[in-house]
């Protein structure tokens, strides 16, 4: 069996990654970590979630548990994540990061370290947004520059970074359709007399509320009609499903930085 360690054991997406390593049949929870003054730290993860006692007990740090599995589920925060990233390097632990709101730097970095240790890195675990992203590069390449392309995301009100990961990368992919630089033609706020649309500008709003688990539209508008692409996830289980795929998919590859079109074979769809 596949041991695997979760970062961020008793959060929203740690609480489901449990549930999914449990009923993959090649992995095995082996232990669990929280944050210094994480409130759970020293309680029975299972006991925690289940209410039945499983024997892993929360530890505090990663130092704490990195010798006791194969592979590192990580769904935290940013700074956090580049931190465990450079352990797991240094240990030659394979690693899976679901994280979102990392920086260019991060992800630069993120590819260096990927010379000591596998990793899959996507902000979206989910098979159907995979897709989607896919759906979104063709379908700005087919409609070209005669449609405005427009993303919405929502998402619940105790989500820290905004624009949502999946939303930036749905930008980066239509922006690569009709070959244009995302960061170049972003427009991330309107407010004010901002003048008129420029054509080549993709923007991305984002709304903030109550238990909204996640859902994006990507919308092409033209002459007289728009075509709405629509992801909306009803529960976080399969994000957490699709991490428990990447990470027994992972333990078997070479160094490297890795994508979900690399573990689901998207990559020439
Ligand atoms: N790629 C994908 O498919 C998906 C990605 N995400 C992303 O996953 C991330 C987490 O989301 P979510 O689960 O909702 O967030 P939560 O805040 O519910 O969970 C984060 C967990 O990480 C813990 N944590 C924070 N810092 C550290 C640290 N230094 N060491 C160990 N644990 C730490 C938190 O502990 P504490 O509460 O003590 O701070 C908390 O338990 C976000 O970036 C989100 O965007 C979410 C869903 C799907
Ligand atoms: O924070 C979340 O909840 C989610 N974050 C991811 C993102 O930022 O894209 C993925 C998903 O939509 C849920």
């Amino acid at each position: 069996m596949i041991k695997v360690i979760i970062a961020g054991a008793t959060g929203r997406m740690g609480r489901r990654v449990a549930h999914m390593v449990g009923e993959h049949p090649r992995l095995e929870y082996a232990a669990a970590f929280e944050a210094t003054g994480n409130l759970h730290i020293g309680r029975d993860v299972g006991e925690l979630l289940t209410g039945t006692r499983s024997g892993i007990v929360i530890r505090k740090g990663l130092e704490a548990v990195i010798d006791q599995g194969d592979v590192l589920i990580d769904f935290t925060f940013h700074k956090a994540t580049m931190e465990f990233a450079r352990l797991a390097a240094r240990h030659g632990k394979a690693m899976v990061i679901g994280t979102t709101g990392l920086s260019p730097e991060n992800l630069a970095e993120l590819k260096e370290l990927s010379r000591s240790f596998p990793c899959v890195q996507s902000p979206n675990m989910s098979i159907c947004v995979n897709v989607l992203f896919k759906l979104a590069k063709k379908t700005a390449a087919v409609l070209g520059d005669d449609y405005d392309i427009e993303i919405i995301e929502a998402h619940h009100n105790r989500k820290k970074d905004a624009p949502s990961g999946t939303a930036l990368k749905l930008g980066e992919m239509a922006a690569a359709g009709v070959n244009r630089n995302f960061s170049d033609v972003a427009v991330f706020e309107r407010n004010g007399i901002v003048g008129e649309r420029k054509p080549h500008e993709i923007g991305i709003q984002s709304i903030r509320a109550a238990d909204i688990v996640g859902e994006h539209t990507i919308l092409f508008a033209g002459p007289g009609e728009r075509l709405e692409i629509s992801h909306r996830a009803h529960s976080r289980d399969h994000f957490a499903k699709g991490a428990a795929t990447a990470a027994a998919w992972v333990v078997e590859q070479e160094c490297g930085l890795y994508s979900m079109f690399d573990v689901l074979g998207l990559q020439d769809f």
